[in-house]
């Protein structure tokens, strides 16, 4: 299995809601580190996973509509607890949706570092197109 993995930020702001979270019920904001990785098995004609610059572009296209955004009034997360699983959760299934048709990946991970001692992460299973 090879990896390629891409990074970008994004800054937000967002309130979680519920006792379990003590002072994060509060508005508060994070800048979250978020990285990209894509999974192939065996590399494609070119030798690689998929193209840098197609899979940076992605993560900026699908991180656009968040950046500066407070998510509880962003409709994406409405009804939802925007923990930073929940955004890897979204992110992916964004990234997911985006792919160029006949990618050839088997599974992409979004992972959110939001400060230095703790980060998020999903990994989910594509059909390979
Ligand atoms: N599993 C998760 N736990 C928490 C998340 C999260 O996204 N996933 N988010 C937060 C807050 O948004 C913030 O990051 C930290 O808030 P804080 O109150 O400082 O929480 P801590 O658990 O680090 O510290 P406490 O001792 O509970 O105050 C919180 N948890």
């Amino acid at each position: 299995m090879f990896r390629l993995r891409v990074d970008d930020h994004v800054m937000i702001a967002h309130s979680l809601a519920g006792e379990f979270f003590g002072p994060a019920q509060n508005l508060h904001g994070a800048t979250l580190a978020i990285t990209a990785t894509f999974e192939r098995q065996g590399l494609d004609e070119h030798g690689v996973v998929m193209d840098i610059g197609v899979a940076t572009q992605l993560l900026s296209e699908v991180l656009e509509p968040l950046r500066y955004q407070n998510l509880d009034e962003h409709p994406d997360f409405a009804e939802k607890i925007s923990t930073t699983e929940v955004i890897c959760q979204h992110i992916a299934l964004q990234l997911a949706s985006a792919l160029p048709e006949g990618h050839g990946l088997q599974a992409l991970e979004v992972a959110a570092e939001e400060h230095p001692r703790a980060r998020g992460m999903v990994r989910i299973e594509l059909s390979p197109a």
